[in-house]
């Protein structure tokens, strides 16, 4: 098993980036002396993650800067090029509620789309989904919540309304062929309720399994989640899915720094496809205080550490990240502690090659 682990990070090492060291291979040479330390943790760990990139929706969703159309095309682009599977690129919403998707057409249409990625939009009612059909959507996504007061909020409507309304949205998808991907907000803790009960998530969850949702990924939406409270979660998950949470997806925020901690602890109860967001963008514009998704730079760098294959290239990723922090106007990197790493050793890398 081990062997089979070690094989698989020596082929995944293999450089991609013009840097003479890439730091794919920096994160996979430090594996190899603990491993046998390590090797029962790399045993739980899967062969291989999805990682659903966010950044051009949700990671820009909150921000005050409108960006231009263009940029977010560039970003999405760059990302794809990345090798990311999925990236999310814009939201069908009312432009009122959400002022930054007001471009969600123009995006969507302007995408040169690129075989191997696949690009999500979030679509909030039948209204919705006909504009991201028109647009040439192929993958749309619906959002409740776990906490009525955070639905009101966000989509002006019950938990219950919500998935009433999610109904026509569905029909009309499976009629179409569309797959569509289910989100579940506030599954540990509400900004307005505080802690929720993970039955009552899982009651939320279930019903989009019902409704047709091919997967759900479960939103900690203000980052307070630990890795005692998503573990707790994912014990019930566990439960209450019989054992499998392979339609399972962990979409953390990093409010309170515990994302990658709690990514972690995903992998190891069974958890394979990880949200993230570029340079740790994000935020909700209807959950006050909470911070950006965890970085995908991060998660990257530790699945590169794990030996877990992603194919995605963490240096463009980088160069993805520096693009859209610099047109935000936010430090090189953003918040992701190994894009500023890498930064920096360019920088240095850089400086030396000049003397
Ligand atoms: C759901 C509604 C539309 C209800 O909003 P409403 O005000 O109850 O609905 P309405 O039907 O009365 O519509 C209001 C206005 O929006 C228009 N409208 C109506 N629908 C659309 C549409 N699809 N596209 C464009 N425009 C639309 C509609 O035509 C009308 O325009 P007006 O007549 O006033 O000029 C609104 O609440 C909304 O758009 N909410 C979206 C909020 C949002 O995007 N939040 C962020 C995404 S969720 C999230 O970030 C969490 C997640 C997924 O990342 C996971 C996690 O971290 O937890």
């Amino acid at each position: 098993m081990l062997s089979n682990v070690l094989s698989r990070a020596a082929r995944t090492a293999a450089p991609t980036a013009r840097r003479s060291v890439t730091t794919d291979a920096l994160a996979q040479s430090l594996m190899s002396p603990f491993a046998s330390q390590s090797s029962r943790l790399m045993e739980l760990m899967p062969a291989r993650v999805k990682i659903v990139e966010v950044g051009p929706r949700d990671g820009l969703q909150n921000e005050k800067r409108i960006i231009d159309t263009a940029d977010k095309i560039e970003l999405i682009e760059k990302l794809a090029y990345t090798g990311l599977p999925v990236v999310e690129a814009t939201s069908f919403v009312s432009p009122k509620w959400v002022p930054q998707m007001a471009d969600a057409t123009q995006v969507l249409e302007g995408i040169q789309l690129r075989a191997g990625t696949s690009y999500p939009v979030l679509t909030p009612n039948l209204r919705g989904f006909e504009s991201a059909i028109a647009a040439g959507a192929r993958e749309v996504a619906i959002f409740a919540a776990a906490s009525e007061s955070f639905s009101r909020r966000n989509i002006n409507a019950s938990i219950e309304e919500s998935l009433q309304r999610f109904r026509p949205v569905m029909d009309a998808a499976l009629q179409q062929g569309v797959p569509v991907r289910g989100y579940v907000s506030c599954v540990v803790a509400c900004p307005y309720e505080g802690a929720i009960d993970p039955e009552r998530t899982m009651d939320v969850v279930q019903q989009l399994f019902d409704l047709g949702c091919y997967e759900v990924s479960l939103g900690d939406t203000i980052g307070a989640g630990t890795p005692g409270s998503i573990s707790h979660l994912l014990d019930i998950c566990n439960r209450r899915l019989g054992g499998d949470l392979s339609k399972l997806a962990l979409h953390c925020h990093d409010t309170y720094g515990q994302g990658l901690a709690n990514v972690l602890m995903g992998l190891l109860h069974g958890i394979t496809t990880i949200d993230a967001s570029v340079a740790g963008l994000g935020g909700c514009p209807y959950a006050p205080g909470a911070s950006g998704n965890v970085a995908t730079e991060d998660v990257v760098y530790m699945l590169n550490g794990l030996g877990v294959e992603t194919g995605v290239d963490l240096e463009k990723l980088v160069d993805a990240g520096l693009f859209i922090s610099r047109k935000l106007g936010k430090p090189p990197g953003g918040s992701s502690n190994a894009a500023k790493a890498i930064l920096a050793r360019r920088s240095k890398e850089d400086a030396a090659a000049m003397v």
